[in-house]
């Protein structure tokens, strides 16, 4: 049974349309996607689901509750893009503070801990670095121990370290049982963290699979590089059905095509006796399926 349930979603500001028809469900102990270009209305969804607006139209279910539900509060964990704390508040402090929102909250000293904010407890948020502030949000968003955490643009300008670090935590608390939504822009943390994604794009849904899954249903298109042992003439190889075109670079040659091409270019090479040397299988990633999905990067 999905945690959360979110059926056609409409919110607006005023004049702007900031999510038109959103649909999703999220399954327990997934890490959930929320991913689009800016503007697509990710945000305001995350927010919706987290109660903190509420929806013009649909509905939404958070543990088969309705998203403002105070018995939802210690059972889902946000942190939001704007989440900022006073810049002269302690690490400790802010634990503090939160945890005393909470019946009964995690311990915020282990919590520290597994974070890797430990030592850094009497230290002002304000002197914090990008990651280490990131750090202290995700702990301040675990802090009533939640079943959900909804974590919104958690990397962004965070060093390639301290990204690869978060997303090692985030996989970490999904591994304590933790069901989480992440919305992102950033594609290589949606393939590398997310067990599944909705694309949004002008408010609506326009695509929801696993990664792998969003990449291979837009990208039926392969390629295969090598250079052939002698020069070989196009025709040999656009015989094969699954060749759609063969291009040149230099003394490399480039074979675009679909269905089982690498076995169709190396029965056509080893019928001529040619050898493929430096053979390459040119993979589409995830990247290449959100700028077909939403026309642009
Ligand atoms: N409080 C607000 N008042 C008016 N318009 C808003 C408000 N918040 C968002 N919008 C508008 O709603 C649309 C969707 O915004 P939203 O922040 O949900 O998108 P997003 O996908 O999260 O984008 P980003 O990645 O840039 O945060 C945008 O056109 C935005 O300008």
């Amino acid at each position: 049974m999905p945690v959360i349930e979110v059926k056609n979603l409409r919110k607006q500001y005023g004049e702007t349309v900031a999510v038109r028809d959103v649909s999703f469900a999220v399954e327990s102990g997934e890490i959930f996607g929320i991913l689009g270009p800016n503007g697509a209305g990710k945000t305001t969804t995350a927010e919706c689901v987290s109660g903190l607006r509420t929806a013009d139209g649909g509905t939404i279910t958070v543990l088969g509750r309705p998203p403002r539900d105070p018995a939802l509060r210690r059972l889902v964990g946000v942190q939001l893009q704007e989440s900022q704390l006073q810049d002269k508040i302690t690490v400790r402090e802010a634990l503090e503070l939160y945890s005393a929102f909470y019946p009964s909250p995690a311990d915020w000293r282990q919590l520290a801990a597994t974070l890797g904010l430990d030592d850094q407890l009497n230290a002002r948020y304000g002197k914090l670095s990008g990651g280490r502030k990131q750090r202290l949000s995700i702990a301040l968003a675990l802090i009533g121990g939640p079943r959900i955490a909804i974590l919104d643009e958690l990397t962004t300008g965070l060093d390639p370290q301290a990204r690869r670090d978060t997303w090692d935590l985030i996989e970490s608390i999904r591994d304590t049982g933790v069901t989480i939504v992440l919305v992102t822009h950033f594609m290589e943390e949606a393939s590398r963290l997310c067990d599944r994604v909705a694309v949004i794009d002008h408010g609506e849904v326009v695509a929801l699979d696993s990664p792998a899954g969003l990449v291979n249903a837009l990208s039926a298109e392969q390629r295969i590089r090598f250079r052939p042992s002698v020069p070989l003439d196009d025709p040999l190889l656009l015989a094969a059905p699954e060749v759609t075109a063969v291009l040149h670079h230099g003394p490399q040659v480039e074979v675009v095509g679909t269905g089982n091409l690498l076995q169709a270019v190396t029965s056509v090479l080893a019928a001529h006796q040619i050898i493929a040397n430096d053979l390459r299988i040119e993979q589409a990633n995830l990247d290449e399926a959100f700028v077909r999905l939403v026309g642009r990067d």
